[in-house]
């Protein structure tokens, strides 16, 4: 029997996947579990920061008016008429020719305009009293951290679907969210088919592997942002692995299969989509690695059918899987960013597919270099561990050369961008005149 099956363009295979994208509710939890989660709603300041006019120094809070005529040949003296920590507020009004004692973080007292560090002073202790001495003359304002202006109230400091890292903790601290509202996380469930897989803790066998695939994509789900649920590892025997996806389906929002994807007498994920009478978007990218990736879909929920071999399984996870589970998330920039970075060896090996080759982006004199690493091939393992970006190479009928501008992957950042971005850009290679390193 013929088993041909006709490539669709990658990006044409992400728009038909994500034509089918859920959001997930909301929940809640505390803050000190907020971070790596993403905002539910938007967080939006109730309060001027700082709530009140407060000294950056430890000091004296003076009336300006007061300090007009100070000059080095004729200091004036104001009465210390109170001292103040922070946490601590004056009582009074301070009036002409007094001054309070303040620390980094009071609140300036009704009457003052202006601090005075306390280096710039010389104290004058009386039996009763004390004073202070000043060689120069301040304006309204010096010194004073003005309410409002770290940010005012009405503020939406970060929207929904931000992913949390700890400066978004501290602004929740900093506006009470004891609880914080958070997306749920999609539950991802994960089966992995081969009859020559071996648990992880088995010794080798003959004709045998151990299974990488499962516990590669489990790590893959939670960078993305979701909730694994690893249902094991089965044989290739049709029956066994179609309950155990059918089984799969009911605890989770999406499935992710590995392996058994393809055109090979036991790869069954194929007849087990036409049992369920999935409908399957597609079964062939225009894509290295990961061109046997298939996405299916019943009733609104996914299948990822993802290759066996690992880099394979490993592209097309971040290519199909995760904008899923970032729109769930809420995010606003559910792909992953793309930059143009200069491709740091040659790459002589023409391909008529999208190539995605598993690279090592790095910093050099200001320069984004990006370096294929490892062995460029589906069924490596190798390339993965230092892969911090995947360098997209269009296909065709040319290699590439070093030096050239490329189009990479960011596969470590959380800031993410807009899937029309995401599809409009890259996949533009240009020659440059020489390779400065
Ligand atoms: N006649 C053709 N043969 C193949 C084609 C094709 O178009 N025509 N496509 C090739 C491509 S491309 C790929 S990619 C693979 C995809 O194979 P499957 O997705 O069906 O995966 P398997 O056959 O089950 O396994 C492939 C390979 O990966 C290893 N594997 C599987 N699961 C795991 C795991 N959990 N951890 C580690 N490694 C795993 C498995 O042992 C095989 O070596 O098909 C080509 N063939
Ligand atoms: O799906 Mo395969 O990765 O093109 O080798
Ligand atoms: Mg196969």
């Amino acid at each position: 029997m013929l088993n041909q099956r006709k490539p669709i363009k990658v990006n044409e295979a992400i728009e038909r996947v994500l034509n089918h994208t859920s959001i997930g509710n909301i929940e809640y939890v505390s803050l000190e579990e907020s971070y790596g989660r993403f905002l539910g709603d938007d967080l939006i300041a109730d309060h001027h920061v700082p709530p009140f006019d407060r000294s950056p120094y430890d000091g004296f809070a003076v009336r300006a008016m007061d300090t007009n005529d100070a000059s080095r040949n004729t200091p004036i003296t104001l009465e210390v008429v109170g001292e103040i920590g922070a946490g601590s507020v004056f009582g009074g009004v301070v009036d002409k020719g007094q001054a309070v004692r303040i620390m980094t973080g009071a609140q300036i007292p009704e009457g003052c305009d202006a601090v005075v560090m306390l280096e710039l002073v010389k104290e004058i202790k009386e039996e009763t009293k004390s004073f202070i001495q000043l060689k120069r003359s301040f304006e309204s304002g010096d010194n004073i951290s003005f309410s409002g202006e770290d940010t005012k109230k009405g503020e939406v400091l970060a929207s929904e679907g931000t992913y949390i890292n700890p400066g978004i903790v501290a602004l929740l601290a900093t506006f009470g969210y004891k609880q914080v509202p958070v997306s749920c996380k999609p539950k991802i469930g994960i089966i992995a088919t081969g009859s020559e897989l071996l648990d992880v803790d088995e010794e080798l066998q003959p004709g045998k592997i151990r299974n990488s695939n499962a516990f590669m994509v489990y790590s893959q789900i939670i960078r993305a942002g979701g909730e694994p649920i690893y249902f094991g590892q089965f044989s290739d025997e049709f029956d066994t692995c179609f309950e155990q996806v059918k089984k799969a389906l009911e605890q989770v929002d999406f499935l992710i299969t590995t392996g058994g994807v393809s055109v090979g007498d036991y790869d069954y994920l194929p007849a087990i989509y036409e049992k369920l009478s999935a409908n399957v978007m597609f079964n062939k990218v225009g894509m290295r690695p990961g061109s046997v990736t298939t996405v299916a879909e019943i009733d609104g929920q996914l299948l990822f059918g993802l290759s066996g071999n690992p880099s394979a399984c490993y592209v097309g996870f971040e290519l199909f899987t995760r904008p899923i589970i970032r729109t769930y998330l809420h995010a606003y920039h559910p792909a992953l960013k793309k930059e143009t970075a200069i491709l740091g060896a040659n790459f002589p090996k023409p391909n008529p597919f999208d190539r995605f080759v598993r690279g090592h982006l790095s910093f050099e004199n200001g320069k984004l270099i990006a370096t294929p690493v490892g062995l460029d091939k589906s069924n490596v393992v190798s390339s993965l561990g230092s892969a911090n970006v995947l360098i997209n190479l269009p296909g065709g009928t040319r290699g590439y050369e070093q030096g050239m501008d490329v189009s990479v992957i960011l596969l470590e950042d959380q800031e993410g961008t807009t899937l029309e971005q995401f599809l409009s850009s890259g996949g533009h290679t240009k020659r440059r005149a020489r390779y400065d390193k």
